[in-house]
């Protein structure tokens, strides 16, 4: 019988005191080893990088060149792996996570999932469970029947001259009222003021004014603290965390209240607290008056006025969904569309002159003598605004290459096939990016990557793009219900403020788009604004 002991191992240094070959046999294979599968698995990673686009890692699959990208510019990452992947590829994240997706950028896909299979790919559970507290069963995080009924009743609405009149008075009013005397007080002081911030202010007064009939005030001289806008910025960010972070670990914080989870919470509070008070404040006031039901044309009472399937009126707490999904929706898009705009005019100062010129030639066209140069009186009229056909081209290029939603996704219900041969799985999901399709040369030429408005324009004519190609108003029977409001909301407050000021981004300000569900500018646009002289306001209208 052999002694167990005769095969210890037992420290021996042979003659020398060194360790001998034999001796250090076990260590070595374990190094040979070691290398042995490291090779395997840089030849197995490079190999899968061939075919998918990205090495795919072991356990961890693409996630460290995901986070070289995020650590990067996570738009110009896709960008530039969707290029090399002729517009789709597969994302495999690590194997414990759900980070597993068909990314795509081809215009083919992008019809076929906004409209020819739309029915094939709903927002779906994942999306809806991560937003859920947030947005509740509103527009923006429904599918089937609840999205139907919302989009038909705010299609309805958006499309009315009452909702028209609405949405145009209260901008006039806060673009003149508001917003020029926060710029004018800049001037008058000389200092620097962040464009995004006080356009985010603009829009955010704009669409409450739109949802609730309600102006909560947040672009005032003094740039005031909001608690509802502050609470509503802190409920959006900390929502985001979750489609960052796998489900188990966000439930588990939610349940035990711990950091993101627990700001979450607290924000949404704040969100209720001030939709709660303008719903029972409404209810009062239509209870003592029909008039006033007649008067109000915002969506919360359209939607009051209504009754569900059973008869009866719909609950406060979906008619806070209602109102809350459209801040959302129209709050922040319009406003980073402009900021980037403004930075792109800044760069290209010969689309700026053409905008003054057409800005002037449609004032010259005015009949009543009511050409004023005084700045300051010069209000644009709905007919002058949808004449500004070249401003309307450099705002659409502007969200080309800076798209408000840079990227935005599906599930896939039932497996299927893309048109360009992609298999999809049931339960897939589905990113498309909008960014990288307005950088792609197969859809705007060898160009794609310049600022050039006149790409938009046939004989002077402004002329828009198919919907799969130019994507950053979604596409399909979910294409967004504000397009139409937003060109006019984002013509109005550009060609007010260039017709008063020339903006001039502040020289080193650092510009970089933040990682969120919309493209902000990461460090706000600090820019100056100068008033524009008289002379130039003369010269300019007897040229025209
Ligand atoms: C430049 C400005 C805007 C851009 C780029 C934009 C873009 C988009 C995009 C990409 C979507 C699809 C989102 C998704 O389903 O995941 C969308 C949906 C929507 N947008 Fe806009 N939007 C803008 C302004 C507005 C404004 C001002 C409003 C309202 C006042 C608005 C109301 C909506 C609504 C209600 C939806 C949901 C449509 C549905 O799901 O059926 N949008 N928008």
């Amino acid at each position: 019988m052999n002694n167990l002991s005769n095969f210890t191992v037992s420290p021996s240094f042979g003659n020398s005191g060194r360790p001998t070959f034999r001796e250090r046999l076990p260590e070595i294979q374990m190094l040979e080893l070691f290398v042995a599968l490291l090779v395997f698995v840089v030849i197995y990673s490079l190999r899968q990088e061939k075919r998918k686009g990205l090495p795919v890692w072991p356990v961890i699959g693409m996630l460290p060149s995901l986070i070289f990208g995020v650590r990067a510019n996570l738009y110009e990452w896709l960008t530039d792996t969707l290029n090399r992947q002729n517009g789709t590829f597969t994302f495999q994240g690590p194997w414990f996570t759900s980070l597993k997706c068909v990314i795509t950028s081809d215009p083919r896909n992008l019809e076929h999932l906004l409209k020819t299979k739309f029915s094939n790919y709903p927002k779906g559970e994942y999306f809806r469970n991560a937003l859920s507290d947030l947005l509740g069963n509103g527009i923006f995080n429904a599918d089937d029947e609840m999205w139907q009924q919302q989009r038909k009743t705010a299609s309805i609405e958006f499309h009315s001259a009452k909702f028209r009149n609405l949405t145009t008075e209260s901008l006039l009013e806060l673009v003149h009222a508001r917003l020029l005397p926060v710029f004018e007080e800049s001037v008058h002081n000389n200092t620097t003021i962040d464009l995004q911030n006080i356009l985010l202010r603009l829009t955010f007064d704009n669409v409450c004014m739109i949802a609730f009939g309600v102006d909560p005030g947040c672009l005032r001289p003094g740039l005031p603290v909001i608690a509802f806008a502050q609470a509503f910025e802190a409920a959006t960010e900390a929502a985001i965390i979750r489609f960052v972070t796998p489900t188990l670990v966000w439930s588990t914080m939610r349940y035990l209240n711990l950091g993101t989870e627990k700001t979450l919470k607290q924000s949404i509070k704040g969100v209720d607290a001030f939709a709660e008070e303008v719903i029972r404040a409404r209810k009062k006031e239509l209870s003592l008056t029909d008039d006033s039901a007649n008067q109000r044309s915002d969506l919360l009472t359209v939607f009051m006025r209504m009754k569900d399937e059973r008869g009866q009126p719909f609950s406060d707490k979906f008619l806070r969904d209602i109102c809350v999904n459209f801040i959302l929706a129209g709050r922040d898009t319009s406003s980073v569309a402009l900021t980037w705009f403004f930075w792109l005019l800044d760069w290209n100062p010969e689309v700026e002159e053409k905008i003054l010129s057409e800005i002037y030639r449609i004032i010259g066209e005015r009949e009543d003598g009511q050409k004023s140069i005084e700045g300051d009186a010069l209000i644009f009229r709905p007919e002058e605004v949808k004449k500004m056909e070249y401003l309307q081209a450099a705002l659409s290029e502007a969200l080309r290459l800076y798209p408000s939603v840079p990227v935005d996704h599906k599930e896939v219900i039932e497996d299927d096939v893309f048109p360009d041969g992609t298999i999809l799985k049931r339960g897939t999901k589905v990113i498309y990016s909008i960014y990288t399709m307005g950088r792609m040369e197969g859809i705007w030429g060898k160009d794609c990557l310049e600022f050039k408005p006149e790409r938009w324009l046939r004989d002077g004519r402004y002329m828009s793009e198919s919907a799969y190609k130019f994507t950053a108003f979604n596409g399909g029977p979910r294409l967004c219900l504000g397009r139409d409001f937003a060109y006019y909301q984002m013509k109005y407050a550009a060609a007010s403020i260039l017709y008063k000021y020339q903006v001039k981004v502040e020289e080193n300000h650092v510009v970089l788009p933040k990682l969120a569900l919309t493209m902000y500018m990461k460090h706000g646009l600090k820019v100056k604004l100068h008033r524009r002289q008289k002379s130039e306001l003369q010269k300019n209208m007897k040229n025209d």
